[in-house]
């Protein structure tokens, strides 16, 4: 892997006058998977979204492989290869589990290139490697909406990995699925970081150790705590804001 990579550096976001980012450093290495946690609050979700360009710092830097991000519009920093996956999946219920990935993957635009694209041997194969990767290759034909809540979440991490994301930002993936799919979500981000950075905010901490990746604590806008897990469980200021509640 090449680039710089995330990089955070003083990031400050203020809505009516309260501080929801407060000088946020962050740096996540090209091929890293990182867990952010933090109490309700403490400002991961606007974390993201200076990352994405939905919401723009007063002060600070937020760069990705050297582009400057406070001064993109979202859909330029989505093509720079940042895709995000928020809680709620957005897959096609009607369509099967292939022709969602089908659907995800950077085809040619515009209605005479949309007439002409056939689905290459080449397209095919990076389709079939996908839905094995996120666990769904005996699925591939059965429709979505047939599909688990846990296998759901998995389609959409697909249909974002046919974009060939360079960072892919999960917003708390592991809400509402079972133990076992909790356990196979842990190795599937796994599996997907290394090619890709993968920033995962989670509340889920049996899960986050399962990610086996250093952990970032926020709170109240700012960098807590950072490490591996067994570092932040055992850091008193952690235990004081987040875990002792
Ligand atoms: N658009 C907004 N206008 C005003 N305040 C906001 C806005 N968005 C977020 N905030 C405030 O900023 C702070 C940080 O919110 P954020 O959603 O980033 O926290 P979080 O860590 O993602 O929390 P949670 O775990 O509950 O999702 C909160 O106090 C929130 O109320």
């Amino acid at each position: 892997m090449t680039g710089e990579g995330l990089y955070l550096d003083g990031v400050t976001v203020v809505f009516d006058g309260f501080r929801a980012l407060n000088t946020l450093s962050l740096l996540v290495a090209p091929g890293e998977l990182r867990a952010v946690i933090g109490p309700n609050g403490a400002g991961k979700t606007t974390m993201m979204d200076v990352i994405t360009g939905k919401t723009r710092p007063v002060s600070g830097i937020a760069r990705f492989d050297g582009h400057d991000l406070t001064r993109m519009e979202e859909s330029v920093i989505a093509n720079l290869g940042i895709g995000r996956k928020f809680q709620k999946p957005t897959v096609f219920d009607a369509l099967t589990v292939f022709e969602n990935l089908e659907l995800a993957l950077k085809a040619p635009r515009g209605p005479v290139a949309c007439l002409r694209w056939r689905l290459s041997g080449a397209a095919r194969s990076a389709i079939e490697r996908t839905a094995e990767q996120v666990g769904l290759a005996e699925r591939a034909s059965d429709p979505a909406g047939r599909l688990s809540h846990g296998q759901r979440q998995w389609l959409e991490i697909g249909m974002l990995l046919m974009q060939d994301p360079k960072l892919v930002l999960v917003d708390e993936p592991v809400a509402g699925m079972t133990d076992h799919e909790t356990a196979e979500t842990a190795r599937l981000l796994v599996g997907i970081a290394g090619e890709r950075s993968v920033v995962v905010v989670e509340h889920d901490l049996d899960f986050v150790r399962a990610l086996g990746c250093r952990v970032t604590v926020l709170h109240e806008g700012t960098m807590l705590s950072e490490g591996s897990i067994d570092h932040v469980q055992a850091d008193p200021r952690v235990v004081e804001v987040y875990l002792g509640r």
